[in-house]
């Protein structure tokens, strides 16, 4: 048996800090795409923001690791760790946090029960949720955050690292930002964002994606000599663009809505963009052709990232997203993979980024000449709670094989009905 080590123990053992009252957020200036002072764009999302309340629940505490105190150092079960979530005094059992009773001498320790108050607090300014995501009205990143939180007001940002800063900064409450993508793959830029910034995964929203070919009214095809887009829809579309044999330049801009609107506010007439219907709409803008994704089944994941990272818990399907920098020694990524495989969890996504810090390993052998081995930084997103045995003594395992291990969030997976038309 593994003994649990920090970082992943800090998901088991919870401590308030001493007040866990917040001031208000600063009212902070962000280069960002959105009036703070006129906080106008909201929309009127449906009403089951209470199964996100008690799905992801947020803590109002800072982690810290109460498990290194532990005079055993490790938690393989029995109430005798005591942590604490936002001053209620809690007791550790079989590594998931349940409160317990505590009698006699002990009792000034008696835990109180949590509450989906202590788990689930309001946004701090006392009204909705506020969602930040990256590009303007019409994007499908807005129609992810009003998947992810319906009841949110969202906040269009710029840029990924502005919508990263606004939940830093307590601009926002939560930011909803693209991973991947069924066809275009990976959106790296986000997964290095995830590292450079502390935010915490707290959900993930897949979101279909439904592409249309836009264009001002009275335009015809055959007068188009330029299409523009987002670069990942551009890349979603890209045999059906050369199938509908147009004679165009595709230029990538910043987002699919930024894309529709420009060609609206500037009159382009040789100009389409490839964004959804809504923006369309929002624009004024007429629909030239319809679905032009590659594939029907066209879909884009989003994670959902807060101040604090949620409880993780057993009582529906969770998945872990982490990161790590591989140790030294042979066949690595292969002894961390097998810690998974043993203990039958799967792995939903490996994805490799260059380890900016340290990006080559230079290895010189005499006799054979100088070896430039490029180094990486591994994302892996696992199906299995961080209240899991399994996956803490996976993770305690990974840890022997790696310079650098970080959770980037345990959260519920996205488990809604698939209907790849519905965008
Ligand atoms: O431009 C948009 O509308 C976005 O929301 C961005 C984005 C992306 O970054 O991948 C999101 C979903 C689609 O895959 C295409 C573009």
């Amino acid at each position: 048996m593994h003994t649990l080590t920090p970082p992943f123990r800090n998901y088991l053992n919870y401590r308030a800090r001493p007040s866990v009252t917040r001031a208000a957020p600063p009212r902070i200036s962000v280069k960002c795409g959105y009036n703070f002072e006129s906080a106008n764009f909201s929309h009127g999302f449906g009403s089951s923001r209470a199964d996100w309340q008690s799905s992801c629940a947020i803590l109002a505490s800072k982690v810290v690791s109460q498990q290194e105190d532990s005079p055993t150092g490790n938690n393989t079960g029995g109430a005798t760790d005591v942590g604490a979530v936002n001053g209620h005094k809690t007791a550790v059992t079989d590594l998931n946090i349940v409160p317990t009773k505590l009698s006699g001498e002990n009792k000034a320790l008696q835990p109180k029960p949590l509450t989906i108050t202590d788990l689930s607090p309001a946004p701090m300014h006392g009204s909705q949720l506020r969602v930040a995501y990256q590009g303007v009205p019409g994007a499908y990143s807005e129609a992810a955050a009003r998947k992810a939180y319906p009841n949110g007001e969202a906040i269009p940002c710029d840029q990924f690292e502005v919508a990263f800063q606004t939940v830093e900064l307590w601009v926002a409450d939560r930011a909803v930002l693209p991973v991947e993508n069924s066809l275009g793959g990976s959106i790296h830029r986000n997964y290095d964002l995830l590292l450079r910034h502390s935010l915490h995964i707290v959900g993930e929203v897949q979101l279909p994606v439904h592409h249309c070919l836009l264009a001002l009214p009275g335009v015809r095809k055959e007068y188009l000599t330029r299409v523009i887009s987002h670069p990942q829809a551009l890349a979603q579309c890209e045999n059906s663009l050369t199938k509908l044999d147009l004679n165009v330049a595709r230029e990538a801009v910043d987002d699919t809505a930024g894309a529709a609107e420009f060609v609206a506010a500037n009159n382009l007439r040789e100009t389409a963009a490839i964004a959804s219907a809504r923006a369309a709409e929002l624009y004024g803008l007429q629909v030239l052709a319809d679905g032009i994704q590659d594939d029907p089944s066209n879909v884009t994941r989003f994670v959902m990232l807060a101040r604090e990272p949620i409880i993780p818990r057993t009582d529906r399907p969770f998945k872990t997203s982490i990161v790590f920098a591989h140790d030294k020694g042979t066949s690595v990524l292969f002894k961390v993979l097998s810690a998974f495989a043993f203990r039958n969890i799967s792995l939903t996504k490996i994805e490799s980024r260059p380890h900016r810090i340290r990006p080559i390993r230079v290895v010189d052998d005499q006799s054979e000449g100088t070896a430039k081995h490029f180094e990486y930084l591994f994302y892996i997103d696992f199906e299995a709670s961080m209240a899991e045995v399994r996956a803490q003594n996976a993770l305690a395992e990974v840890q022997e094989f790696t310079s650098f291990l970080r959770v980037l969030g345990s959260y519920p997976m996205d488990m809604t009905p698939w209907n790849p038309s519905s965008s």
